[in-house]
């Protein structure tokens, strides 16, 4: 038997997916095994990747978020892309079976596919109904503004140590913003188009939207949640009744959540134009590294292969709040009726769809990504803690951030 290693960084309800796929996989024939190793975090895994490449002990597959892509995609040698693995192991592949707001992110100005887009998310704000319901609320806010005002009520009501709150600081309230209301992240629509972008966050759209998370972090109307995933149990708990963060925390709301729940799109400002425009994809994607075997490559088209049937994407879905990656899982998700019953498992699919991508919503690839998002975290966090205006916090974000992206620009080969 070949044995596949696969890295990860899932946990909870994540994990049992990640586990079960290996595990069906590794039944389903008897020539290759598919091992997955949880790694850490997103930003532990890449670091453990490059790390362990650099020492000539590689996985085979890697999982990798989305924001690490430009370091994957200029780690030349390093990787084996997507698309020529298939062909090599004359796997049969079709890109454009993939859904393509998911497959732009990574994949070539020539739509070569770099990675196999396992898990896209985008971020949805997830309400406990329960919560409204005591703080008479009748609507789900649309609105940045109706947020702010109903976690006033929230707080009023009980919810006395956060009225609402979100993961990822700066994917929320930089990244998705930005797209959301379709203004710049960075330029050369924000990185996609050339390495030699640079940072333009701080206009007036980002800088109110920060002033206003520092004004109600004052008495916990908002309250911070750190900069990735581990404060989501607060929204399980019960202690943050409004918060947004990815799709992919559906698992372990499902399981954990003691109350009735949804997944509303993300608010926006009333008064920017065009705004909501369409979100873009979170998550993360399978990178294939180098210097493997015929036979190990040939496994592992095998299982990618096997990851891209269309009900086992339904089933992805179902179970994690991942979006279906194909055409074809969508449709059928559609055709049984499922998003009738569950509605809030398609929230990130129309937001992603719900209007033609500009320069400013296709995407993001920024260098030195996993170095940036802390830095721009530590600035966001001197703001909330009254250290630094907004515009000085986001001002020097990206001051800081430009140098490192031409660090990035002088170092890689690309
Ligand atoms: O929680 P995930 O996997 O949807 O990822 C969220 C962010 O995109 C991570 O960068």
């Amino acid at each position: 038997v070949t044995e596949i290693q696969w890295w990860h960084a899932m946990t909870g309800a994540n994990n049992d997916v990640i586990v079960k796929l290996a595990n069906d996989f590794n039944a389903s024939q008897s020539d290759y095994k598919v091992i997955p190793t949880y790694k850490g975090g997103y930003a532990d895994t890449i670091n453990a990747g490059i790390a362990a490449f650099r020492a000539g002990n590689a996985p085979h597959i890697m999982q990798v978020f989305e924001v690490g892509t430009a370091t994957m995609m200029a780690a030349t040698g390093a990787v084996k892309p997507v698309y020529k693995l298939m062909a090599d192991a004359g796997e049969k592949f079709d890109p454009s079976a993939y859904l393509p707001a998911i497959t732009g992110y990574y994949s070539t100005s020539k739509g070569e596919m770099l990675s196999f887009p396992f898990n896209s998310s985008s971020t949805v704000m997830w309400v406990n109904l329960d919560a409204l319901k005591k703080a008479n609320i009748a609507e789900i806010p649309k609105t940045w503004p109706q947020v702010f005002e109903d976690a006033k009520k929230l707080k009023a009501a009980g919810y006395t140590t956060c009225g609402f709150s979100g993961s990822w600081v700066t994917w929320v309230n930089l990244e998705q913003l930005s797209a959301w209301h379709n203004v710049p992240l960075a330029s050369k629509a924000n990185g996609l188009d050339g390495f030699d972008t640079v940072l333009e966050f701080n206009g007036p759209l980002q800088v109110k939207h920060l002033e206003n998370l520092v004004e109600l972090q004052k008495d916990k109307t908002y309250d911070y949640a750190g900069r990735t995933n581990t404060g989501e149990g607060r929204f399980t708990s019960g202690e943050c009744p409004i918060y947004l963060t990815s799709s992919a925390f559906f698992g372990n709301v499902k399981a954990q959540a003691k109350f009735n729940f949804t997944a509303a799109p993300m608010p926006y400002y009333p008064d920017a134009k065009g705004a909501p425009q369409n979100s873009i994809i979170g998550g993360a994607s399978l990178w294939i590294m180098g210097g493997k075997s015929a036979e190990e490559y040939k496994g592992v088209a095998k299982f990618l292969t096997f990851l891209s049937d269309t009900d086992r994407q339904i089933w992805i879905h179902k179970a994690s709040g991942y979006l279906p990656i194909t055409k074809a899982a969508y449709a059928k998700a559609k055709e049984e009726g499922f998003y009738k019953d569950q509605p809030y498992l398609e929230t990130p699919l129309l937001e992603l769809t719900n209007k033609e991508p500009t320069e400013n919503s296709r995407g993001l690839r920024l260098g030195n990504m996993v170095q940036l998002r802390d830095m721009w975290s530590e600035e966001i966090e001197q703001a909330l803690a009254g250290k630094k205006t907004a515009k000085q916090a986001l001002d020097s974000a990206v001051e800081r951030g430009n140098q490192m992206l031409r660090q990035f620009e002088k170092t890689a080969v690309h």
